[in-house]
């Protein structure tokens, strides 16, 4: 994707399903969605409502549980984060119901290669820029934020448990979910950099 594409979409939205996990293969639990991959659609069959037709959703791409996470890196998240490189904003949200995949995409693990996550080929990706790059120089900042029941932690901070007070707030989004137990992956890339000559 070019540059100029990128700007021109601000948000996308791609969704990832997981295999079955043990668990729920012992309890011989049924799998209730499908997708097109091909035209980013999914598909979810209401359980035990099977004549019924499916609840159909499309995103901007899809990945099934044979997709590693490198390929999902290399389509939805490598043209952010050359952006980034490029001066652009760019963020990375992960959101969904826990134990849906959500530390496995973002932190991931790191065997087999093809299933490292998204932060450390985003930050592999962004220092191999650096390093490539001539006559720019680039300022990395980086922070680590918990916000968990309303509390904020810095854990790059000499103390992690310490809770950290909200002193001034521009804005307030408020989410409001159904499932508490949701929790969100929240990777924030910016960069300054400043053109040398
Ligand atoms: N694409 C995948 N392929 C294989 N295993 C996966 C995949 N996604 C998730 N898993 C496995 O499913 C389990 C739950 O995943 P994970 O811990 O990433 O969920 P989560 O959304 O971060 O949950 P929580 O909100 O509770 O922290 C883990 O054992 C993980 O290894």
């Amino acid at each position: 994707h070019s540059i100029g594409k990128l700007s021109q979409i601000s948000v996308r939205v791609v969704v990832r399903s997981r295999p079955l996990n043990d668990r729920e293969k012992a309890v011989s639990s049924g799998v209730v969605l499908s997708m097109d991959l091909q035209h980013c659609q999914c598909f979810i069959w209401k359980p035990g409502a099977e004549d019924e037709p499916p609840k159909q959703f499309t995103f901007d791409g899809t990945y099934s549980g044979e997709h590693a996470t490198e390929q999902l890196y290399n389509e939805a998240v490598c043209p952010l984060v050359e952006g980034v490189t490029e001066g652009y904003n760019g963020t990375i949200f992960a959101y969904g119901q826990t134990g849906s995949g959500k530390s496995f995409t973002m932190q991931g693990v790191s065997e087999p290669e093809a299933q490292r996550g998204v932060i450390p080929r985003a930050f592999e990706h962004i220092f191999e820029s650096i390093q490539c790059a001539e006559n720019t120089k680039f300022l990395v900042r980086a922070c680590y934020l918990e916000i968990y029941n309303e509390d904020v932690r810095d854990l790059l901070g000499n103390d992690v448990k310490q809770r950290l007070e909200v002193k001034f707030v521009s804005f307030v989004i408020r989410v409001k979910t159904q499932d508490l137990l949701e929790e969100a992956w929240f990777l924030s890339l910016s960069f300054l950099f400043f053109l040398g000559g």
